[in-house]
């Protein structure tokens, strides 16, 4: 089966925005820029969101034709991290310095460069193994600057988002993606799932944005809130969710990425499950139904 690397490329890059796209769009979310309101964020608004996401698109498709038919190894880590850096350029010039995507350039770029080396085998514990696999690289080039992830990280000893990434994404794996499989799996609605695959990620994540906001109180709430949240199924929740979260300076980012990653990870098991041998009009079309 031959596969054309740009249309390969481009598609896989299409199906990463469009995950940011659906996350963005997915409402009411606690404390996070949704169609509603803008959340616990100033600074940031829907329309910016969009653009952010969408100036994404180039930094995606430079890492699947970059990752395209290539294994693992030192080399290729330090090539994406380049490209996940050119991206993060681009997103700040869209956003004026905001940071809406860091995290999702991250684990999204690190996803799409497993999907995208060695025959292309699109099973999901296969691709985060790998985007883990890639992710215990060093990377040589990385500017040692102080993040708010990194002072969180330091002072109360949690994962992050690199940790997350080198293990696996065990977050998607075990919490996010069997909720949304086991949510549409009990007739609820689409966006419900996703609603759930969201919520019992806050209940468990350690996302250091909400850390680095408000420190271990601000977290500990929100974790309980979204596990009660999620236990009532009661979805009108989610308003007052929203307002106590707002009002606590509480924003669940991380939480958001990795709902994304989840959601485009979906996207690849749902072309998995299809289909074994893929050529590369059937992924386009997969990928486009499926979007
Ligand atoms: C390794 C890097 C991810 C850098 O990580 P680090 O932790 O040092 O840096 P941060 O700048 O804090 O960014 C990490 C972002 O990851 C998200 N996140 C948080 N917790 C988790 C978690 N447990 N698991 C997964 N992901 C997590 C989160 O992103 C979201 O929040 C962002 C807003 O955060 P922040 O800037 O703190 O925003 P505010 O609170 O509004 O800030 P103030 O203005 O008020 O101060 C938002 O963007 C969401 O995306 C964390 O922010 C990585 O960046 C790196 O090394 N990159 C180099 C390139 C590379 O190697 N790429 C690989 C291939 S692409
Ligand atoms: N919807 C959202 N609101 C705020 N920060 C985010 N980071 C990623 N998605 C986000």
């Amino acid at each position: 089966m031959v596969i054309d690397k740009h249309l390969f490329s481009r598609t896989v890059a299409e199906m990463a925005v469009c995950s940011l796209i659906e996350e963005l769009e997915l409402t009411p979310k606690p404390g996070l820029v949704d169609r509603k309101n803008t959340g616990a964020h100033k600074d940031l608004t829907f329309q910016l969101m969009t653009d952010s996401a969408q100036s994404l698109k180039n930094a995606f498709e430079n890492i699947a034709f970059i990752s395209f038919g290539r294994q693992p190894s030192q080399s290729l880590r330090e090539e994406i991290a380049a490209i996940g850096r050119d991206g993060e350029a681009a997103m700040f010039a869209v956003t004026c310095g905001v940071n809406t995507h860091k995290g999702a350039i991250w684990s999204l770029g690190l996803l799409t460069s497993a999907i995208s080396v060695g025959t292309g085998n699109y099973s999901v514990e296969e691709i985060v193994s790998t985007a883990g696999q890639l992710a215990r690289f060093p990377d040589r080039q990385c500017p040692h600057t102080v993040t708010n992830g990194s002072k969180v990280i330091t002072k109360y000893g949690v994962n992050g988002a690199k940790g997350e990434a080198q293990q696996g994404f065990p977050h998607i794996m075990k919490i996010s993606f069997p909720m949304l499989i086991h949510s549409r799996s009990i007739g609820i609605t689409e966006e419900k799932a996703r609603l759930n695959a969201l919520l019992s990620l806050i209940a468990h994540l350690d996302d250091t944005c909400i850390l680095h906001r408000g420190g271990p109180e601000a977290l500990l709430f929100a974790k309980k809130q979204a596990a009660a949240c999620l236990a009532t199924n009661d979805y009108c929740l989610l308003y007052m969710l929203d307002s106590e979260f707002i009002s606590r300076n509480i924003s669940p980012g991380g939480s958001a990425d990795l709902l994304a990653a989840t959601l485009f990870l979906n996207k690849i098991h749902l072309i998995h499950k299809g289909e074994e041998g893929l050529n590369e009009y059937q992924l386009k079309r997969k990928v486009e139904a499926s979007v």
